[in-house]
Order: C-alpha cells, then sequence, then structure tokens
C-alpha cells in the first residue's frame, strides 16, 4: 500500500520527466534566514525533490565544501528542530515539491526516533535519508517513518554487493545509488563500473533509482540518464551557493535577487542543458 508520502515523492517521478533532479543544500548555509528563499528559489529553477541537509559537526561521508557548509550552518546555530521549522516555514510559503531530510543518526537518537518522524511529518517532509544508518540497524527507524507515512530512502554502494538486494527491499520513495566510494564532492570523471552498478541497482529495485557524488557537470547528467530515474547534486550546487553568500545576504533587494538568479541559472544548466 502507498503511503501519502510515498505517493508525493511517487508523484514527483510519475509526472516529471525522467531523471529527476534533486539538488541537495545544508540548511542555514549561508545563514538560516536565507534557506527557506533558497528552497523556493531551486523550485523556480525547476528542482523536482530538494534534500534538505541537517548540518553535523562530524560529517564523515561529507568532503570539504558540506564540511564547511556544516561549519557555517552550525556557527548560526541551525540544529535538527530548527530545520524541521524550516522546512514547516516553506511548505507555509508555498514550497510543493517533496523534501526529504538529509541527516546523520545522532541527531536522530538524540531526539528519540518517534518523536522525529511525527515532528518530520508534521512539518512536511516526505522521506529521509540517513547515511550512517547501516541496514542491519535500521529496522526501528524504517518501522517508524512507514507509521509516519515519510518515505526511508537508503544508500547503496558499488561495494553492496550481497547486501544490495536487502537494502533495496527496504526502500520507500527511491533508492539513491552513490556513484563512488568516498566522500560527497565534485568528480571530474567517474569509474567505467558505475553504469553497470546503476543498471544492476535498477534491475533490482521496485521504486525508482538515483545517482549522487560527484555529478557537478551536465554531461554527467546526460551520460547517468538512461541508467537512473533521478539525478542528485550537492556539493557543485553548495559551493555556488557560497559563491553567491554576499549577495543572498545583502541588504540591497536587487542584489539578493542577483544571488538568487545565479543559482536559478546554476540549477537550470545542469538540469536541462
Ligand atoms: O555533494 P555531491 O558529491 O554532489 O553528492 C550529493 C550529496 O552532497 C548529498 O546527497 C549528501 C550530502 N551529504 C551526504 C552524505 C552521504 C550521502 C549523501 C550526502
Amino acid at each position: 500500500m502507498r503511503t501519502q508520502a510515498d505517493n508525493r515523492i511517487q508523484q514527483a517521478f510519475d509526472r516529471q520527466a525522467h531523471p529527476l533532479f534533486i539538488p541537495y543544500v545544508t540548511a542555514g548555509d549561508p545563514h538560516p534566514d536565507v534557506t527557506v528563499d533558497l528552497l523556493l528559489t531551486l523550485e523556480e529553477a525547476g528542482a523536482d525533490i530538494i534534500e534538505l541537509g541537517v548540518p553535523y559537526s562530524d560529517p564523515l561521508a561529507d568532503g570539504p565544501v558540506i564540511q564547511n557548509a556544516s561549519n557555517r550552518a552550525l556557527q548560526h546555530g541551525v540544529t535538527l528542530s530548527k530545520v524541521l521549522e524550516m522546512g514547516k516555514e516553506a511548505r507555509l510559503r508555498g514550497v510543493s515539491v517533496p523534501l526529504v531530510l538529509f541527516t546523520y543518526v545522532n541527531p536522530v537518537f538524540r531526539m528519540g526516533i518517534e518523536v522525529l518522524c511525527r515532528r518530520a511529518k508534521a512539518a512536511g517532509f516526505d522521506g529521509m535519508i540517513v547515511p550512517d544508518l547501516p541496514m542491519e540497524e535500521n529496522g526501528e527507524l524504517l518501522e517508524a517513518a512507514k507509521r509516519h507515512h515519510l518515505a526511508f530512502i537508503p544508500l547503496v554502494a558499488p561495494t553492496s554487493n550481497e547486501r544490495m538486494e536487502r537494502i533495496v527491499a527496504g526502500a520507500r520513495g527511491f533508492v539513491y545509488c552513490v556513484s563512488s566510494l568516498g566522500t560527497t564532492g565534485t568528480r571530474d570523471t567517474f569509474s567505467d563500473d558505475v553504469i553497470p552498478f546503476l543498471r544492476r541497482v535498477r534491475a533490482l529495485s521496485a521504486v525508482p533509482t538515483a545517482v549522487g557524488f560527484g555529478v557537478s557537470k551536465r554531461e554527467h547528467v546526460e551520460a547517468f540518464a538512461p541508467h537512473v530515474d533521478a539525478v542528485v547534486v550537492g556539493s557543485a550546487l553548495v559551493r555556488e551557493i557560497q559563491a553567491v553568500g554576499d549577495k543572498l545576504l545583502h541588504p540591497n533587494r536587487e542584489r539578493r535577487q542577483a544571488g538568487h538568479a545565479h543559482i536559478r541559472g546554476f540549477v537550470r544548466m545542469l538540469k536541462n542543458g
């Protein structure tokens, strides 16, 4: 039985041309007051689903770009609770694309799995990604997510091998295929075995598949497009946001709008070429 959240994410996959474009941004970077404006800008630019990252002090899976974004957000006191409030504000201000809460597992345990799932759903989130919670330990979160109609989106890596089937079997919303080992961060090229890996996951998965890690150029999107249902772009976008951070925070409205126009242009270039 498809739940409402699956439906909102599933509707995105049913209605939009594939691959969908899924940007990741760190909530609170460059400032908490800018985050919801950025979500509106990303939706205007054509984002089909948005991954909103909770900054964390020990982001093991992240490269320097997102580590720095997390640090900037943490300096502004951004917490999991505040990110949930941003989700609520985004819905009130008309963000309609599915929102996926991205968080490391510690903040989840600190808030409590049941409380987090209830509050995330109430705040308008449709799914969640928790990269440092292995399948063998995700049972309680999987159950709570299902109870609260939140899609639990697992990560699979080229090294998942025999665990891949079980990881994919628990997926709701979509499966996140990690293109390469190591941490997040833009890459110029990808190994030849990424596409066979993507095809393997797609053959196993009952839900759509997305590829992330390193996607930063239009040619990456074009190369992966036939083999996935969505592409995720984080670091390359976070880097652009940092580049126009001063504009996004400028007291002058025209300067702020120029910052948002830059982000819209970057997303459109990646998504549409
Ligand atoms: O930054 P990249 O290389 O474009 O990859 C997406 C990534 O940023 C986003 O999905 C994400 C941010 N932090 C993560 C940690 C683990 C897995 C995924 C992520």
